[in-house]
């Protein structure tokens, strides 16, 4: 073990065990996802031969695919079917690969569930879960991931055959992007216009056979590939798909909410966005896994920074650990404090779909369009402070953080798509501004609106009420105050625009800027209280509860530095309390910093599940470093064969040219 390592969780002055368990609700599953890591650690097979970083991409494809599928059956025969807890053995057995089934497991067997009738959940679930079917979510085209509404492919009923007749029109609207659609699926739903009597009647799902179940050829009329490599997913086989006259029987389009009769009649569904619930789902479930991605780059670069020393303090004396420079602190305990709000935040978000999905199975749909905010915003904003916060950590492990032995450059590859995918982050806070714009007069009113959204009636005139002692109420409502304001600037501008001869779409469209502001503002408000409501009721003993309410403190504070112009710019803060938050923020990065390893612990990653040399949990850092570079392929050989075929004969050349001074 690593001395200042050894130190470092010696002198903290909290229980990790009781945080871990706050972060993996409660004792019994901290247990259970123990167990299933261990399982898949101690597991031969899933060993794995070489580093991942040094395999070709068939290799790291071919890998990916053959551990999934082990592990896939050994958590059936462990009888493990509760999918967060698969997750976690699948986590610690495979982390460095991206799976090539995960659009199977993540949405096509989801959509079926939701959107599917009970006969097509009788008739596919089965075979799904049996990988007789392999199937994936072919939603975006080359022309269009965003406006779903525009998406090109037809689905025209043909009542003679009772059957839909796919095609792709254009080579915009070939299907392109979907994981696991290149090589791996056999089916897959796909979202086409449907057509019947002629008439268009918007985007529906269809289950489309691809591939043949034996052979695994194409089925006729359908060309898929491999789209090539990526900026990250390269163990996935993300593809194309071109259907040209595919005939599906009719009762392959998903048909809970919406139906088509078999004499074509079309039986809309009661929201016409119901058949866009698989994207919230996934939505709800990204904020956790950005917490997950942020704590891990996270872990690696507090850890490293521990072991880490640079820099001599004092002539001749020893170097100090660079966790112990306030700039290292700055970089680094505001991003551990963000994953842990992402974390709580997640589970809220989890929990919130959980409770309005089953009202709207229940058939109430009065809480979709929040639930779709909600879903939409946090995505957003969690996976921005992801990616932005794991190129921090990356950094600030200097030079090393640049090697895939650090382990965060895969991190980044792999978390950063989440700001496009599931819907561009963008424009996904333009849909939450839309919400809140919608509700907007109801605010202005005082109309019944649900308690997400009530503090943004709040008189604007009011002056923070912050202290020298900086309390997490008046920090709270400085969040709320903001993002009021940010919203009636963006309403003002609007009914400015309006008034000046505008129509509202345009007047909409010239403050986009001003309504992302206010979408954000929103968000972040959500996390901060999420945050401070789970940490005020946590179940912890005293000494737990203190470093967590300094960790809520500092993020909250963080915020407010980090947009200081939205928080000052109407003078809510005076120059006085300005000059309290940021001595309370210096104050908070001291007192976090004995507990900065010990909070990283309770995240509890197995080294495996971290893959990186900088981040391991005894800090033997370099002697890992060199172990890895030793695996470099270039090192199997003493003197690479390019030295004969281009070094050796340059130098010949050369040295014809103007022969060699002596050395
Ligand atoms: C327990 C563990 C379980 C683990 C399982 C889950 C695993 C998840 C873990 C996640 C980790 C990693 C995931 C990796 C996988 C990545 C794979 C990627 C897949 C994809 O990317 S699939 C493709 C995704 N595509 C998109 O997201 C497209 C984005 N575009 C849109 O969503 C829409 O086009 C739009 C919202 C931008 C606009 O839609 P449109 O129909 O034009 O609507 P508008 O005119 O703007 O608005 C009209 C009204 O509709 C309301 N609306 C819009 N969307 C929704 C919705 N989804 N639900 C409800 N209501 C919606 C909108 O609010 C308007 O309402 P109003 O008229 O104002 O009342
Ligand atoms: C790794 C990865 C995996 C994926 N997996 C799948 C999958 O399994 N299945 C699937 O169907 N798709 C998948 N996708 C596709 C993904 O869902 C889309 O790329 C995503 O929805 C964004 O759409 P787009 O590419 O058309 O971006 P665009 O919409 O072209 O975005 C480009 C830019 O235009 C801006 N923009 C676009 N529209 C607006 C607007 N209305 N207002 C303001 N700004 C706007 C955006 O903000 C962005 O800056 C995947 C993508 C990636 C990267």
């Amino acid at each position: 073990m690593n001395p200042d390592l050894a130190q470092e969780r010696r002198r903290a002055t909290f229980d990790p065990e009781q945080v871990t368990s706050l972060l993996y609700r409660g004792p019994e599953n901290v247990r259970k996802r123990r167990y299933l890591q261990n399982a898949a650690i101690q597991d031969q097979v899933l060993r794995g031969s070489k580093p991942w970083a040094f395999q070709s991409r068939i290799e790291q494809y071919e890998t990916a695919l053959q551990m999934y599928i082990y592990m896939m059956n050994k958590l059936d025969e462990m009888g493990v079917t509760d999918p967060l807890e698969r997750m976690y053995y699948q986590e610690a057995g495979a982390p460095h690969y991206y799976n090539p089934m995960a659009l199977h497991t993540g949405m096509f067997i989801p959509s079926i569930e939701k959107q599917g009738t009970k006969e097509q959940k009788e008739r596919w679930l089965p075979m799904a879960r049996s990988l007789q079917l392999i199937g994936t979510y072919a939603q975006t085209e080359m022309g269009h991931g965003t406006f779903i509404r525009g998406l090109e492919t037809t689905a025209t009923y043909d009542p003679s055959s009772q059957e839909f007749v796919l095609n792709s029109p254009t080579v915009t609207s070939m299907k392109f992007w979907p994981g696991g659609l290149g090589k791996t699926s056999n089916c897959c739903l796909v979202m086409a216009q449907l057509i019947t009597h002629g008439k268009k009647r918007g985007i529906h799902l269809f289950f489309v056979q691809i591939r043949d179940l034996k052979t695994h050829r194409h089925m006729p009329g359908v060309e898929s590939g491999d789209i090539g490599p990526k900026f990250g997913f390269n163990s996935n086989d993300n593809g194309y798909l071109k259907l040209s006259n595919v005939r599906i029987p009719r009762e392959n389009m998903l048909m809970r909410y919406s139906k088509v009769l078999e004499d074509g009649t079309y039986v809309p569904p009661t929201n016409q966005r119901i058949g866009y619930g698989t994207m919230v789902f996934v939505r709800a479930h990204i904020v956790t896994n950005s917490a997950r991605g942020l704590s891990k780059a996270c872990v690696i670069a507090i850890r490293y920074s521990a072991v880490r020393r640079q820099t001599e303090v004092s002539p001749g004396g020893p170097e100090a650990q660079i966790i112990d420079y306030q700039t290292q602190q700055y970089k680094l305990f505001p991003l551990l404090a963000t994953a842990y709000a992402m974390y709580f935040t997640g589970r809220y978000a989890e929990d919130y779909y959980e409770q309005i999905a089953s009202e709207i199975e229940a058939g109430n749909l009065e809480s979709l369009n929040q639930l779709h905010a909600v879903c939409a915003g946090l995505k957003a904003f969690s996976t921005w402070a992801c990616t932005a916060g794991i190129e921090t950590c990356r950094l600030c492990c200097g030079g090393h953080g640049y090697s895939h032995a650090s382990g965060i450059p895969k991190l980044y590859t792999y978390y950063t798509p989440g700001c496009t995918y599931e819907g561009e982050n963008n424009v996904m806070m333009l849909q939450v501004a839309r919400f809140l714009m919608k509700i907007y007069p109801d605010i202005k009113r005082g109309g019944p609106i649900h308690e997400f959204v009530q503090y943004l009636g709040a008189d604007l005139t009011q002056k923070s009420c912050m202290t020298e002692e900086v309390a997490l109420g008046c920090l709270l409502k400085a969040f709320q105050h903001r993002a009021a304001r940010l919203l009636s600037d963006a309403a003002a501008r609007i009914e400015n625009l309006v008034r000046s001869g505008k129509s509202r779409q345009e007047a909409w469209d010239a403050s986009t800027v001003a309504l992302t502001w206010a979408a954000k503002a929103y968000c972040h408000t959500f996390v901060v209280r999420t945050f401070s409501q789970i940490v005020s009721d946590a179940a912890v003993d005293k000494s737990t509860k203190d470093v967590l309410t300094a960790l809520c403190k500092l993020y909250a504070i963080d915020g407010i530095i980090e947009n200081l112009g939205e928080f000052i710019e109407d003078g809510f803060f005076s120059p006085h309390q300005v000059s309290f938050l940021k001595n309370k923020l210096a104050d908070l990065l001291a007192e976090i910093r004995p507990n900065a390893v010990a909070l990283v612990d309770a995240f509890d990653y197995p080294d495996k599940t971290l893959d990186s040399c900088l981040g391991r949990y005894d800090g033997q850092v370099y002697p890992a470093l060199y172990e890895y570079a030793k695996n470099s392929p270039f090192n199997e050989q003493e003197v690479l064969d390019s030295y004969h075929k281009f070094i050796k004969p340059a130098q010949t050349e050369q040295s014809q040219r103007a022969p060699m001074a002596r050395l």
